[in-house]
């Protein structure tokens, strides 16, 4: 336990706008909806106030003998009792704090910035720089950090400093290590290359770009990890290397109760209780802390969080509509004054069992805004503030995040514009669908019974079985994109949603996705809504069109009308400027 370090993903972290107001909208929101992170927010804080007002808060001196007082039990006088010296044990429980959480903090300062500064030196340098700084940790990390801390600080002689040195030196390499592998994965965002393109100092890519990304982490780490090092200070001065006696610190007076555990209790448990609560508290809001950073989580079910009991219409009927979305308004809620921009606007639609609905419109129209919005997959700032989505029947209004995992991919699934997005580069094409398949169905299915209907699978989309053992960087864009929607596809859902599924792709490929997916929503009676930008591609493969502007649906109807004689000036427009295949007569001169 002593000197852990914390475990976040580190791609959650690459995000430019982690501490803004949105941050702190969903801490406040955290905070507000789990009574027990209140509770210990309250308790953390009563604890810290009363350790830096222990010298106003109390009239007894810390340190004062007064052998007529000793080993008073709890009363209203000494409301902790007193130890075998008759010294106050709540007046130094509370002098003593100052010493703990102070010598707690200096030490996390110090193994942040040292953690901090090498970190970053060996992840954005990489090269020599990089081999010889992990070399030095990995010979920290071959020596049990809790007896090299404690020969250290027994080098450097009894005292909180050499103490909080001792910690900091033994502690820093797990940091460093945490803070170089976030560093090596921001290193190669587009943003970081694109500034040291621009001749931007390494220096300052380091402190705004790569430092700007990371500090979310940063600030996690710090709180999740507070509470493991006031257990190693409380550890080792519980061994007689902290503070010199008579000055209070926890750890110490924990060491002074043990001999008293069954004569006087109240001084083994006072500082022990107080140790536990502050580990306790500053563990869990760290841990808010990281809910906060990573909105999906918020949605998810947690322990003690109070839920508000709702009436869920997880009820799927015989509709004749897969899918109706009324009056869908989607915003994005920003700033200080919680400004809602409109985003989508009275969005009306519906989509029957096996049709193809295509979603056209230009760029920033909204349509990916809507297919997010169909997978309840809409996330902060973009809210929906009005209507409803009906899945066959249900209503999704109130669902949270395990309503929505149920149906995703069993029975709405989505197909995203970049294969690569959709695919882990790290797992072979045939682990991540079987992982796809496990996710809905998991009971009955062995090993060999998944891979054959991966295989199968597999086989059907055009690929070939040996797809199954490959990793994602072996195929070619358009066989990642037929994995993708093998992948869509391998739960039988009844509605897939397809947003620009080809735009990575070049024509040959694209027109062959194209055919694919027509065979296949034809063959397994899916029905598909087409997100593209490209009316040639609704006019190959939709029954039914949206036309949709600035948020909102201009025109609906058949494809064959739609094209033929559109109501809109807006369709008339995009239907013009539809490139023909006219080759201008001076090339047509060469050839
Ligand atoms: N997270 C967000 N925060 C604020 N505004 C957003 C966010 N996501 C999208 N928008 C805005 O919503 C509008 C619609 O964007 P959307 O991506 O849905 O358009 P689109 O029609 O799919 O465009 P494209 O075809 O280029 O992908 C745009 O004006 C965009 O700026």
């Amino acid at each position: 336990m002593l000197f852990t370090v914390g475990w976040i993903r580190g791609s959650d972290w690459s995000r430019r706008d982690s501490m803004d107001n949105r941050f702190r909208q969903r801490l406040f929101y955290s905070l507000k909806t789990d009574p027990l992170a209140m509770f210990l927010l309250a308790i953390v804080v009563v604890i810290i106030v009363m350790s830096i007002g222990g010298a106003w808060f109390s009239s007894y001196d810390p340190v004062k003998v007064d052998y007529k007082q000793a080993l008073l039990p709890p009363s209203g006088d000494h409301w902790l009792g007193t130890d075998n010296f008759g010294r106050d044990v709540l007046s130094r429980l509370m002098h003593g704090g100052v010493a703990s959480l102070g010598a707690s903090i200096m030490a996390v300062t110090l193994i942040i910035s040292l953690s901090l500064i090498i970190g970053l030196a060996a992840g954005y340098f990489g090269g020599w720089v990089d081999m010889v700084l992990t070399r030095l940790m990995d010979v920290l990390f071959s020596f049990p950090q809790l007896v090299l801390a404690i020969a250290l600080a027994s080098l450097m002689g009894p005292g909180l400093s050499s103490l909080m040195i001792a910690v900091a030196a033994v502690s820093w390499p797990s940091f460093a290590r945490i803070f170089r592998s976030y560093v090596l994965t921001v290193r190669n965002e587009g943003y970081v290359q694109a500034a040291k393109a621009s001749g931007i100092p390494a220096w300052k890519i380091i402190g705004t770009h790569v430092l700007g990304s990371i500090v979310g982490p940063i600030l996690v780490l710090v709180t999740l990890d507070i509470g493991s090092i006031i257990l190693s200070i409380a550890s080792m001065s519980f061994l007689g290397l902290g503070i010199r006696p008579p000055q209070p610190e926890w750890g110490a007076m924990l060491n002074e109760g043990r001999a008293y555990i069954e004569e006087a209790p109240w001084l083994f448990l006072a500082p022990g209780l107080t140790i536990f609560l502050i580990v306790l508290g500053t563990n869990y809001l760290g841990d808010t802390l990281k809910d906060a950073l990573e909105p999906r989580s918020l949605n998810m079910p947690r322990l003690f969080r109070s839920r508000r009991k709702r009436q869920r219409n997880e009820s799927y009927k015989n509709s004749t509509q897969l899918l109706e979305v009324e009056g869908l308004f989607v915003a994005a809620v920003e700033g200080k004054q919680n400004t809602a921009k409109p985003i989508l606007e009275d969005i009306r639609l519906e989509l029957h069992p096996g049709e193809c609905l295509g979603l056209v419109g230009e760029s920033g129209s909204g349509k990916s805004t809507l297919a997010l919005a169909l997978m309840g997959l809409l996330r902060s700032p973009l809210e929906q503030t009005k209507g409803t989505i009906r899945l066959q029947g249900a209503d999704t209004k109130d669902w949270e995040w395990s309503d929505w995992r149920k149906v995703r991919g069993s029975r709405i699934a989505y197909i995203t514009q970049d294969p690569m997005d959709s695919l882990n580069p790290v797992l072979t094409i045939g682990e991540q669908l079987r992982e796809c398949l496990t996710a809905h169905k998991k009971v009955g299915l062995n090993k060999a019974a998944l891979k054959e209907q991966v295989v199968k699978l597999l086989e059907q989309t055009g690929l070939p079985k040996e797809t199954y053992q490959q990793y994602p960087h072996q195929l070619s864009g358009g066989m990642r994109q037929r994995v993708v929607i093998a992948m869509a596809m391998i739960n039988e859902p009844q509605i897939i949603v397809a947003d620009e599924p080809t735009t990575a792709l070049d024509v040959s490929t694209q027109a062959r996705i194209m055919e694919l997916l027509a065979d296949l929503q034809k063959e397994r009676k899916v029905a598909m809504i087409f997100v593209t930008h490209d009316l040639r591609l609704v006019a190959q493969i939709a029954d039914r069109i949206c036309v949709m502007k600035k948020g909102r649906i201009v025109e609906q109807g058949d494809v064959r009308s739609v094209f033929t004689d559109p109501s809109e000036a807006y369709t008339r427009q995009l239907l013009q400027a539809i490139p023909s295949l006219r080759i201008p007569s001076h090339i047509r001169k060469i050839t």
